[in-house]
């Protein structure tokens, strides 16, 4: 459904994304992990158009992403931060975006009922927690039931319940045949939302198996030791790399 073929991308001197080839099936969700600053958030980025790879090729839905918008429309994004203009009121907000996509006429309003957002629809977006940016984020990147939902630490910020929420959301949604993908440095989330780990290290990908195989090579029953166990074998590759340079 997504195809990321052999992309680089560069900021400045720094090598964020070297060689990304990497395939995202429908009705899987993927764990997109790695340490900070390793390039999750590029990676995604690049996928939404939102930044430009040097090299390499997307394909949405069999489609480029480069030169037409067209594929946006079959994806719903949740950002690590919504940023929305400060005066707008949550209201104004679903009816600008609901605006700008007047072909569809029916909305996914799960989130938006179960946050309760309607009632503080005339609250300004300025004025808002940083948990409720968070709920209406999530309930915008739902709106037009989109077929793939890209999710950037999407429970990050908000309080237990709505956390719940969301989850069991996320999980209906991949069980009616969408493509997940989720960043995100808790591993329970992750374990409990995503069956296909992928591991960033230093600009590449280190691991990209479903969590079954990672645990079988890790020979770990649990996800969070799994993972724990990726964390050190990609410290081990790069002190060995290092003194394979200076040798
Ligand atoms: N627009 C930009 N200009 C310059 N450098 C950037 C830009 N965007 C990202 N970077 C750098 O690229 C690297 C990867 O950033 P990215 O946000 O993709 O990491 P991440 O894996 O999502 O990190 P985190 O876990 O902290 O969210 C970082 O070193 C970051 O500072």
């Amino acid at each position: 459904m997504i195809t990321v073929n052999s992309i680089f991308k560069k900021f400045g001197k720094l090598e964020v994304l070297k060689d990304f080839t990497l395939n995202f099936e429908r009705g899987n969700s993927y764990a997109i992990m790695g340490p900070n600053g390793s390039g999750k958030t590029t990676l995604i980025k690049s996928i939404l158009g939102m930044v430009l790879p040097d090299k390499g090729e997307i394909l949405v839905k069999g489609l480029s992403i480069k030169g037409s918008n067209d594929y946006r429309k079959y994806l719903g994004y949740m950002p690590q931060i919504g940023r929305y203009p400060q005066n707008m009121k949550i209201g104004q907000l679903f009816s600008m975006m609901k605006d700008m996509r007047p072909e569809i006429k029916t909305y996914d309003l799960d989130l938006v009922e179960a946050y309760e957002l309607d009632k503080i629809k005339d609250k300004s977006l300025g004025t808002l927690s940083g948990g409720t940016v968070q709920k209406v984020s999530a309930a915008l990147a739902f709106l037009f039931n989109p077929e793939i939902l890209i999710l950037d630490e999407p429970t990050a910020g908000l309080d237990p319940i709505a956390v719940e929420i969301l989850k069991s959301k996320i999980k209906n949604e991949r069980e009616a045949g969408k493509l997940i993908l989720v960043t995100s440095h808790i591993l329970s989330d992750l374990e409990e939302l995503t069956n296909h780990a992928i591991y960033i290290f230093e600009g590449e990908v280190f691991f990209n198996d479903s969590i079954e195989s990672l645990k079988e090579i890790t020979s770990e029953e649990k996800f969070s030791p799994a993972i724990a166990k990726l964390m050190q074998w990609s410290l081990k590759k790069k002190s060995t790399t290092k003194a394979m340079t200076y040798a």
